[in-house]
């Protein structure tokens, strides 16, 4: 059944905006771990959801991501990616989200037996009618794992193109440092030629030269994270003059320590370097808060307007994939927006 999208209470304090950087996997809250493993008996190691949520203290990427592939054993079939998905989108729309490029790891679910037919059959069945249902329009992005063979990725974009999975791009994501974009210069050729939209994760713990070599050896259109661009001036103002999006995840950046807290993040520094930053979750089960909590915490660690936000809200229509019609819709909705805040 089709629910009425105005029965949904969306939050007025943060503007319309797209998430351009959630990977579908990071919104598994811990409540739908338990209920997954029950319905697919799946043991867990944790006696309860207050033990599991008591692991959520990160040191680093790859402590997070222990427990983000973990928690993954859960999803088995397209039944439980859906109702994910589902999950997602109506929170999603609570937080003022008007169009999400959704990232989602086929290898991960591979590995452990899932066919990517079910994985992609799961997600592709909720985002087919998100736009009526939730007023919120979509795209699948496949991200591959950096820590595994590039020959592995390619494999399985040809399996994607193969079953015509409803993909408009791929990534690059996992553990980045001693992985660089360079390894991956085949896999996005291939998907350039599919016609595909291309972004890479660079810059999160991994160092400038990974960001230039998502630009210049895989040819990406975006950039994940890549705060650490302000380690190189010259890189800066290259992606200032270029305007080449970063998709910036603050509460993320804060848990797994790229920066030491929120009132250290480099947001205000991109902005005044003219860098066309946008705002994202990434992972938000896993990282404290969806958009919304992400957009509240920036304006009131860094004192930001109503303008400035309204900024930011448009740089995430702008900087998406969408087509020029909604998205100039969605711009005048930011305005609109604008004009109620003041
Ligand atoms: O923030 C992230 N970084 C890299 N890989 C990931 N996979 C899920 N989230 C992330
Ligand atoms: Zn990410």
């Amino acid at each position: 059944m089709i629910r009425q999208m105005s029965d949904v209470p969306v939050n007025p304090a943060t503007p319309p905006c797209a998430e351009l950087h959630l990977h579908i996997e990071g919104t598994l809250e811990p409540d739908l771990v338990f209920a997954l493993a029950e319905r697919n008996g799946v043991d867990l190691p944790d006696p309860d959801v207050g033990a599991l949520r008591s692991r959520y203290a990160f040191t680093d990427l790859q402590s997070f991501l222990d427990l983000y592939y973990e928690n993954m054993a859960v999803l088995r079939t397209p039944a439980d990616f859906a109702e994910m998905t589902r999950a997602y989108l109506t929170r999603a729309r609570a937080a003022g989200v008007r169009h999400a490029e959704i990232m989602f790891d086929p290898q991960a679910h591979l590995a452990r037996g899932v066919p990517l037919a079910a994985t992609v059959e799961g997600i592709a069945f909720v985002l087919r009618t998100s736009e009526a249902e939730f007023g919120i329009s979509t795209g699948l992005i496949a991200a591959f794992l950096r820590d595994r063979p590039a020959r592995e990725a390619l494999e399985v974009l040809e399996d994607l193109l193969a079953m015509d999975a409803p993909i408009i791009g791929i990534g690059l994501d996992s553990a980045e440092v001693g992985n660089p974009p360079s390894g991956f210069t085949a896999v996005y050729d291939r998907a350039r030629r599919a016609g595909l939209h291309l972004v890479a994760h660079a810059g999160e713990e991994g160092p400038p030269s990974y960001i230039a070599g998502a630009l210049d050896d895989l040819g990406v259109e975006r950039i994940d994270h890549g705060i650490r661009c302000l380690d190189d001036p010259a890189l800066v103002t290259r992606l200032a003059a270029e305007q080449i999006p970063l998709t910036v995840c603050p509460l993320s950046n804060v848990r797994l320590r790229a920066v030491a807290s929120l009132a250290a993040h480099p947001l205000r520094q991109l902005l005044e370097a003219g860098v066309m930053v946008t705002i994202n979750s990434d992972d938000p089960a896993y990282f404290g808060g969806y958009v919304d909590d992400n957009l509240h915490a920036i304006r009131e660690v860094h004192k930001l307007t109503d303008d400035e936000l309204a900024a930011l809200a448009a740089n995430s229509f702008r900087a998406s994939f969408l087509d020029t019609g909604r998205r100039d819709a969605l711009l005048a909705e930011v305005e609109v927006w604008r004009g109620a805040a003041r």
